[in-house]
């Protein structure tokens, strides 16, 4: 028999501690979804070991002509398996605008950073040069620019005298298991949208990110007139 849970994708390149926290969240209840694929870039990663292997796909980037050619192939096995939700946890390839077009408004991605500071990569040793006393993460809806996307959801956590990029990363990892599976649950429950570049919630557009608290949950946003 067909689950008719909420269906989620994830693409990921690496380790899968994100995707994780997913599946563990599942199986304990607190997130009421179904990962129906695990999409990978990097057939040897170990996200895609954190899932039986009828649920993982995987291609070499490098045996592909060009991004576009990739890109197609991964939107096939991605809509073959029927998600509502797709999730980019760790998952470190540009998408093309082909995959974004296919799948907008409900494709998810968790960046290590305070958006819009620090898009793109190495992002805890750019907050370190940068002197930010603060950082974090955030989750955004996915679109062509690079980490450009409505931002749904930040988790802040503090940058500490002597801190190294690992220190600083290993940190604001911690923050970013709660702070997806927050975010995952307004997706899945049919809360979240994304319209006119905006995030909105409940119907109402969100001008500022929901920030994860102590508790790992989120204080209601106050509504805009
Ligand atoms: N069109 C979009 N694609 C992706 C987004 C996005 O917002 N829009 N988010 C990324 C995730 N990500 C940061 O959160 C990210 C991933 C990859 C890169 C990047 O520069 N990748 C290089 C290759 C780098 C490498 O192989 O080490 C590339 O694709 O050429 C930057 C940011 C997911 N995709
Ligand atoms: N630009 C994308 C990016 O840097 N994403 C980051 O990769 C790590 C993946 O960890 P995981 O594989 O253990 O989930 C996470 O810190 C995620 O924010």
């Amino acid at each position: 028999m067909t689950s008719l849970l909420p269906r989620i994708a994830v693409l990921a390149s690496g380790r899968g501690s994100n995707l994780q926290a997913i599946l563990d969240a599942i199986a304990d209840g607190k997130l009421d979804a179904e990962v129906v694929g695990v999409f990978s870039d990097k057939p040897d990663c170990e996200a895609l070991l954190r899932v039986p292997e009828a649920k993982r796909w995987s291609r070499d980037a490098a045996d592909y002509a060009t991004r576009a050619d990739f890109d197609a192939d991964l939107a096939d096995a991605v809509a073959a398996a029927h998600p509502d939700w797709i999730v980019c946890a760790g998952y470190m390839r540009i998408l093309g605008d082909g995959f974004v077009a296919r799948f907008a408004g409900r494709t998810l991605n968790i960046h290590p950073s305070l958006l819009p500071k620090h898009r793109g990569l190495r992002t805890h040793a750019r907050a370190l040069k940068a002197g930010d006393v603060e950082h974090g993460a955030s989750v955004h809806f996915v679109v062509p620019e690079l980490d450009a996307g409505a931002v749904v959801a930040q988790a802040v956590v503090p940058v500490l005298e002597g801190d190294s990029a690992d220190d600083l990363a290993q940190r604001v990892l911690a923050r970013e298991h709660p702070l997806l599976l927050a975010t995952l649950r307004l997706a899945v429950a049919g809360r979240l949208a994304e319209r006119d570049g905006r995030a909105w919630l409940d119907g109402h557009p969100l001008f500022k990110p929901l920030y994860l608290s102590s508790a790992d949950d989120f204080i209601e946003p106050t509504r805009h007139p």
